[in-house]
């Protein structure tokens, strides 16, 4: 398969590698089962299907945007003044964000470490990379030289694969600085959904900073929708990119079946679903960290953490030798080295497992963890 790199050269590559195992707890995408309120609802695409063939898909697109903002306290998103553009994902929004950032600046600020997409789709569009370590978001202002030195500062909050989230007032505090300089702040949202901690209202502090700022959000991680995804493209009004632009050029609008299936999955998870979702994510954490309980030198790094993936420290072991060791078991995990994007030898010794997989798989994952590291 063409898509299979004999060395993995990033994530996504060593994600390819799991595709097709039973027990693939590699990428962040949500594999678990439906529940039996999501399988009803895949029971209605023919009659999603004959709806949204009749109504303007502007109609269908706004209701699918509030149903999914609101569920998690985005009240204030400007979904009303077309600020809002949907996606066939978070990463071709990201692609889309990068084309037009890089018309005005070519210095960025982004989080270290994150996910490798992300320094990736920057570089492809000619961005210089500052790493911006992710204790210096939570512990208090950035230092003005880089500020100044910066065109865009991108956050990924809740981060990958620690989980961090910026609170509300890092958030405030970080925008007020943004706005300062004139930088251009864009936050990476797509784990929001797993963390209550992240549902304070992010447009209404942003939009209240008056700084310049892009946020991408993503519901393809949270349910198990085989790819069927919204990335969402938000801005504010003087962000000064060309936005829509650069959307034109890569597309003209996602499909009205998607938007009405994630209105609906939105719907579901507002009424319980995703109180449910939470237990079950925390279920699949608590079964890994317990079943590794007592093994020498492993440790969890994020305790805090609620995201649907764990990172696991394996001590003096390697994250890429035990990768390998799991191999032998059919089971895939992620080292997470190259989380570490400006210094990978500082992820060298750790490991990524994805909880949004059925409780099963994570039991299964945990026992052959124990016969490797033990
Ligand atoms: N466009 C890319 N490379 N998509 C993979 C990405 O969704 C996986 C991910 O974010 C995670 O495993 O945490």
């Amino acid at each position: 398969d063409s898509k299979i790199a004999t060395s993995p050269g990033n994530l996504t590559q060593f994600e390819y590698l799991a595709l097709n195992s039973p027990l693939n707890l590699s990428d962040g995408h949500a594999r678990q089962a439906l529940t039996p309120a999501q399988a009803g609802i895949i029971d209605e695409l023919p009659s999603l299907w004959a709806d949204a063939v009749k109504r303007p898909v502007e109609e269908v697109e706004r209701s699918a945007q509030r149903a999914y903002f609101e569920l998690l306290g985005q009240h204030s998103h400007p979904g009303a003044d077309g600020r809002v553009l949907a996606c066939y994902s978070s990463s071709v929004a990201m692609e889309i964000f990068a084309r037009a950032l890089a018309t005005t600046t070519d210095a960025i600020g982004l989080v270290h470490p994150t996910f490798d997409n992300i320094p990736d789709i920057l570089r492809g569009v000619g961005m210089r990379l500052v790493p911006v370590e992710e204790h210096w978001l939570h512990d208090d202002d950035l230092p003005a030289d880089l500020l100044r030195s910066l065109g865009c500062l991108f956050v990924t909050t809740p981060n990958n694969p620690t989980g961090k989230v910026v609170s509300e007032e890092r958030l405030r505090r970080l925008a007020e600085q943004c706005a300062e300089y004139g930088v251009v702040l864009t936050l990476d949202t797509s784990f929001r959904g797993f963390d209550t901690r992240a549902h304070y209202d992010h447009y209404a502090i942003l939009e209240q900073s008056g700084c310049r700022w892009v946020v991408i959000e993503d519901t393809g991680k949270l349910w198990p929708t085989l790819e069927l995804k919204i990335g969402w493209l938000a801005s504010s009004a003087n962000v000064g990119l060309p936005l829509a632009k650069v959307y034109s050029d890569i597309l003209l609008g996602v499909s009205p079946l998607v938007l009405s299936m994630v209105k609906r999955f939105s719907e579901d998870a507002a009424g319980g679903g995703l109180a449910e979702l939470h237990r079950f994510i925390a279920t699949n954490r608590a079964t890994l960290r317990n079943g590794l309980a007592g093994i020498p030198d492993i440790s969890f790094p994020d305790p805090d953490s609620r995201a649907s993936v764990e990172r696991l420290d394996v001590g003096s072991r390697t994250g890429l030798e035990v990768w390998t060791a799991l191999r032998e078991h059919n089971v895939f995990a992620l080292p997470c080295h190259q989380f570490h994007w400006a210094r990978p030898q500082e992820g060298e010794h750790s490991l990524r497992i994805a909880l949004s997989r059925s409780a099963e798989a994570v039991t299964k994952a945990t026992n052959a963890l124990r016969a490797v590291l033990g």
